[in-house]
């Protein structure tokens, strides 16, 4: 059995990661490849989604930064043993919807920890199990929180998409810079059409013979 692929699917909050992920399920699925699992962070399993809950609590504004980071990478380390690598090791492709860069890029960048020490904990957390391919989804942080405003309501709108315009540009500035300085991670402009952006991951999948 050959081991699976491992593709995350990052960008800054309303990006359409998760619209895209449900798209790209439906586009496998009609090209006949079934052998995939999708899941999510922070998340995926129960005790994940437990944590989930208690991060993303608009009730918890007291939450320290290093806590919530924390947080983040216990909830990684439980989705992970628990969820993701049985699937790698079943032989399936894996796309998660977030993993270890949004941690460098929220609590790191954005919360202004230094990413070394969140780099730390979060390879405690995953020990060295980083994607094989990332595809990071870009908007300008304005785009992004106006759809979530629009969407509220149909959606949850939790304590970090609170955060204001300049903390997600901090976001949306650290992913790309993450983008810049490494070969994992492959830029798609998110202020395309849902379609497109999906067509165009689609295309990114092929070419790197993740499918
Ligand atoms: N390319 C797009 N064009 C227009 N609207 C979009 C696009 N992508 C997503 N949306 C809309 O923006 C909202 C947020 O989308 P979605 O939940 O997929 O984003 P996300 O990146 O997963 O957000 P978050 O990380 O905050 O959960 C939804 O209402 C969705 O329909
Ligand atoms: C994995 C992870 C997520 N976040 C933030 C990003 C979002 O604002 C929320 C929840 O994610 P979703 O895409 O809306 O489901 O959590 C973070 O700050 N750090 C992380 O490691």
């Amino acid at each position: 059995m050959t081991y699976g692929k491992f593709i995350s699917i990052e960008g800054p909050d309303g990006a359409g990661k998760t619209s895209v992920v449900k798209a790209l399920v439906a586009k496998l699925e009609a090209d006949g490849i079934t052998d995939f699992m999708t899941t999510r962070e922070p998340g995926g399993i129960k005790i994940s989604e437990q944590i989930r809950n208690v991060i993303l609590d608009v009730e918890n504004t007291e939450m320290d930064a290093r806590t919530e980071a924390l947080l983040f990478a216990a909830a990684r380390r439980q989705h992970l043993v628990e969820k993701i690598l049985p699937a790698l090791e079943a032989g399936k492709l894996v796309i998660c919807d977030r993993f270890v860069d949004s941690s460098l890029a929220y609590q790191g960048v954005a919360r202004n920890i230094p990413t070394d020490l969140i780099w730390e904990i979060n390879q405690f957390a995953i020990d060295n199990h980083l994607p094989d391919l990332t595809i990071l989804i870009d908007v300008p942080a304005e785009i992004g929180l106006e759809r979530i405003n629009q969407a509220k309501g149909q959606r949850q709108y939790d304590r970090l998409d609170r955060e204001g315009v300049s903390f997600h540009n901090l976001v949306r500035d650290a992913f790309l810079s993450f983008e810049a300085s490494s070969d994992r991670i492959v830029l798609v402009d998110g202020t395309q059409t849902i379609d497109e952006i999906t067509e165009k991951i689609y295309h990114i999948l092929k070419e790197k013979q993740m499918i």
